[in-house]
């Protein structure tokens, strides 16, 4: 029996939800949609492994707030993709988990109405109707996996996935990502700290149990095989770290660990201060540092809405802004264009 002195003295209700393998009826897949997936996950492994010479971006909104304007940005992304594909590898950021500083809205999977109801099994709905759309198109999709359950619901839709600076050092992260199908990034520390990524790459690889819920949603222990397809993610800290001696001094950290450097750079957060047309720069000094010979550099990350810049949550949801962020300031869809363009004809060259 709970004794109410000494139990859920902060809980004020538990709510059971659907399960993910009910989820998963309500939105089955097609052959098309499972090759969208296999085949992104694939090309995203070969061009970590070295064997796709491509580079691969990972290219979208901050977060994912209104259906309607991200099944439009999918359109339009994969219209660029099917164009550029020949140098670039391009996936669509579909982030629905915001992991907050201290509080804030927390994406559309926790609160899909904006208003702190945080009706969560609405929120997986419209997350998988969403990826399922996105796969139809035969555009792979880019996740952060944040909350560490949610995963049997949406997972199996995404082709690439990023452990956030705020939870890289988080043993229960480590623990789920040992067991993802996909590749799984690590981004560096908030204050910059490019170790906890390169241990989180370590333990990562290595099998792990832990208990979580399996596709019934019974309590399960998981055991993992362990993920040896992982790479760091260069967010800037304290200080950016795009420029070619960080770059360097990560590709040696990784090499005295005999570990192939690959490296990933997120040209947003830390690397452009959060503002969008900083992201700019940093993607023209991939681009030179790439021409130059650099080979350790396997992808970026562009953070791009329909339109420019962010607004904050109004009360009255019917004035917010058509496609633009809610979280961190975004590129406009034809800036983010023009620099993808410019970067495919700077590493051509
Ligand atoms: O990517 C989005 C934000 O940088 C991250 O969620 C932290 O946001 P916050 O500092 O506004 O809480
Ligand atoms: C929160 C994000 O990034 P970071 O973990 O680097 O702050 C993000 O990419 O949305």
């Amino acid at each position: 029996m709970m004794d109410p002195r000494i139990e859920n003295l902060n809980v004020s209700a538990e709510q059971s939800i659907i399960t993910p393998v009910k989820l998963k009826e309500l939105y089955p897949l097609s052959e098309k949609h499972i090759d969208t997936v296999y085949k992104g996950q694939e090309t995203i492994k070969n061009i970590v492994n070295g064997s796709d010479k491509r580079i691969l971006a990972i290219v979208g909104p901050c977060s994912i707030h209104d259906i309607k304007s991200a099944k439009e940005y999918a359109q339009k992304l994969k219209v660029l993709a099917d164009d550029l594909k020949d140098d670039i590898f391009i996936v669509m950021r579909v982030y629905f988990e915001k992991p907050r500083t201290t509080v804030g809205w927390k994406g559309l999977v926790n609160d899909p109405y904006m208003d702190n109801s945080c009706e969560i099994e609405d929120g997986l709905k419209q997350a998988r109707e969403l990826l399922v759309y996105i796969a139809a198109l035969g555009l792979p999709a880019a996740g952060e996996a944040l909350d560490i359950v949610t995963p049997q619901y949406i997972q199996d839709l995404f082709s690439w996935t990023a452990i956030g600076a705020r939870t890289t050092e988080s043993q229960s992260h480590r623990n789920m990502s040992s067991g993802l199908s996909s590749v799984v990034g690590f981004k560096n520390g908030t204050d910059g700290n490019v170790d906890i990524a390169v241990n989180a790459m370590q333990a990562v690889a290595a099998p792990h149990n832990f208990v979580s819920i399996d596709p019934k949603g019974k309590v399960a222990v998981i055991r993992t095989l362990g993920n040896p397809n992982t790479h760091i993610i260069l967010r800037g800290g304290k200080k950016p770290n795009f420029e070619a001696s960080y770059i360097e001094a990560v590709e040696n950290k990784l090499s005295d660990l005999q570990i192939v450097p690959r490296i990933m750079v997120d040209c947003s957060h830390a690397n452009s201060s959060k503002k969008a047309k900083k992201q700019e720069i940093v993607l023209a000094s991939l681009a030179d540092q790439i021409a130059k010979g650099n080979k350790s550099i396997m992808g970026f990350m562009i953070e791009s809405n329909i339109n420019f810049g962010q607004q904050s949550i109004p009360t009255d949801l019917s004035k917010l802004k058509y496609g633009v962020s809610v979280t961190d300031e975004c590129l406009d869809f034809e800036s983010t264009e023009r620099i993808l363009r410019e970067f495919c004809d700077r590493i051509r060259s």
